[in-house]
């Protein structure tokens, strides 16, 4: 199931521009031109991002959004507006609307944000992950790295190795963020290439009762709602790849039945008798402590054993930092090319801000960061500034006005409207100086809490601070 987004606007060339835009990246799109349309199909369909105009012929936007947001909460909401005022803007982003984007903007700033939001936002995201869709940041021409570290050269190692074992089952463990989904699917890759399919589930987004029919498949009327027959995951998966992502959150009845079928290597319908034997291989992913898992009793212990075949281990990002700038640059790489942007590399003091964050989201963070800086810089070397920036509602609350048509997180030196290295490089020293003491009182004076909450390590933290007060 992709995302459904629903637009919202009175001028139907935009309705359509967008349309077209969207429709590329594989969103469901739908269409209204007023209110009461938007409303209408709201009722009907489940909406995960609504983009919304801000004047519209029979209601008012914020109006419109807060009755979306009254029947469903979680549901994401981007305005584009014209050049809102302070107060429309303040209002906005109290009110928690996710993002907006200021009129006019181009086609791309648009998709970039709408992949932005999606990226950012947790729940929606696995919204995404739920079917298998290739990810273009695993198709880097000439191929990608995972990075040059000891521990990723031995996971590198094992993987080209499994080819030679496609019924080999593979457990996937690491922090959230650290490219366990890629590695899955490299896997995939290096076995079967394009010849077989590679089928995605997320065990943590799917309701319990459907569970099971969307792992077996289920035949036509086996229970209420279930209008046609239908491939599960592993009948879907075929001779390929079956990749069951946050393992850790199976139901314990399945947990059985999972259990079963990699044992007896087949499977059945629900409401089927007829045996389909299971020719895939299964790849489980989890951010979690499996044994710790064991211990408290949510987890099934043989299960736990019978995926554990080959375990393969993701450290987090802060611990293989040689692998930081490998990984940038080739984020660099890829987003200058996507984003059609002449940029030659990192400054010596970008690099230094690299290498000594601590990435709490890891790899996704890192990417962000990059495709971030890659959209607001103007220069053709990525800058400190462009890569340090402000909470985005931070900054908009401050200078509304002067948000960026893309609505990239603003660099201070462009939020001032400046955009000369030294007036930004001042500018940041202030806003950093700000933001490090403000880090620390909130910690009460703990630099280790305070580092964290800034992105920074202890140390990179501690040296900052020397700077900022020995030049007091
Ligand atoms: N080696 C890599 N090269 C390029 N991009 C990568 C690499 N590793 C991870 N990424 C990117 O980082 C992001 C997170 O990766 P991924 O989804 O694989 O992490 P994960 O460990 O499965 O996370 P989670 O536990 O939250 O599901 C994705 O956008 C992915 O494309």
């Amino acid at each position: 199931m992709n995302p459904n987004l629903l637009i919202v606007d009175d001028d139907p060339l935009i309705l359509e521009l967008i349309t077209g835009e969207l429709e590329q990246f594989g969103y469901n799109m739908f269409t209204a031109g007023s209110g009461r349309e938007a409303m209408s199909i709201f009722q009907t369909t489940p909406i995960h991002l609504a983009l919304l105009d801000y004047s519209l012929p029979d209601v008012c936007g914020e109006n419109l959004f807060r009755r979306l947001r009254a029947q469903k909460p979680d549901i994401l909401v981007m305005f584009l507006t014209g050049n809102p005022n302070l107060e429309t803007a303040v209002s906005l982003m109290k009110s928690g609307v996710n993002d907006y984007l200021t009129k006019p903007f181009s086609l791309k700033q648009l998709s970039a944000h709408v992949r932005a939001i999606f990226e950012t936002n947790g729940a929606a995201r696995e919204v995404i992950r739920h079917e298998y869709k290739p990810d273009p940041i695993s198709w880097f021409p000439g191929g990608y790295s995972f990075g040059n570290s000891k521990a990723m050269r031995e996971v590198d190692a094992q993987i080209r190795n499994l080819p030679r074992y496609p019924d080999t089952t593979v457990l996937l463990t690491g922090p959230t963020g650290t490219g366990k989904s890629v590695v899955a699917r490299r896997i995939h890759e290096l076995t079967w290439g394009n010849k077989a399919p590679f089928v995605e589930i997320d065990c943590s987004t799917i309701p319990r009762d459907l569970c099971e029919s969307e792992l077996f498949g289920h035949e036509k009327g086996s229970f209420t709602g279930a209008l046609r027959s239908k491939q599960g995951l592993f009948e879907a998966a075929a001779n390929g790849t079956a990749f069951l992502d946050e393992i850790g959150e199976l139901d314990l009845s399945l947990q059985a039945k999972f259990l079963r079928v990699l044992e007896a290597r087949q499977f059945k319908r629900v409401g089927c008798e007829r045996t389909i034997p299971m020719s895939a291989r299964v790849i489980a992913a989890t951010n979690q402590s499996l044994p710790g898992l064991v211990r408290e009793g949510r987890f099934r212990e043989d299960l736990y054993f019978r995926l554990n075949v080959v375990e393969l281990w993701m450290p987090p990002l802060r611990e293989r930092r040689e692998d930081m700038l490998i990984l940038a640059r080739q984020f660099l790489n890829y987003y200058a090319r996507r984003y059609e942007k002449e940029l030659t590399g990192f400054t010596v003091e970008a690099v230094d801000y690299l290498q000594n964050c601590d990435f709490p989201g890891n790899i996704r963070e890192l990417r962000n960061m990059i495709e971030r800086a890659v959209i607001s810089t103007n220069t053709s070397l990525i800058q400190l500034a462009d890569l340090v920036s402000l909470n985005r509602s931070e900054q908009r609350l401050q200078h509304p006005t002067d948000a960026p048509a893309s609505g990239a997180p603003l660099t201070l030196s462009k939020t001032n409207g400046q955009t000369s290295a030294e007036t930004g490089t001042l500018n940041l020293a202030t806003l950093e100086r700000q933001k490090l003491f403000e880090a620390l009182a909130s910690a009460n004076g703990n630099k280790s809490k305070a580092a964290t909450m800034v992105g920074l390590s202890r140390t990179a933290f501690h040296r900052r601070l020397q700077k900022y007060q020995q030049a007091q």
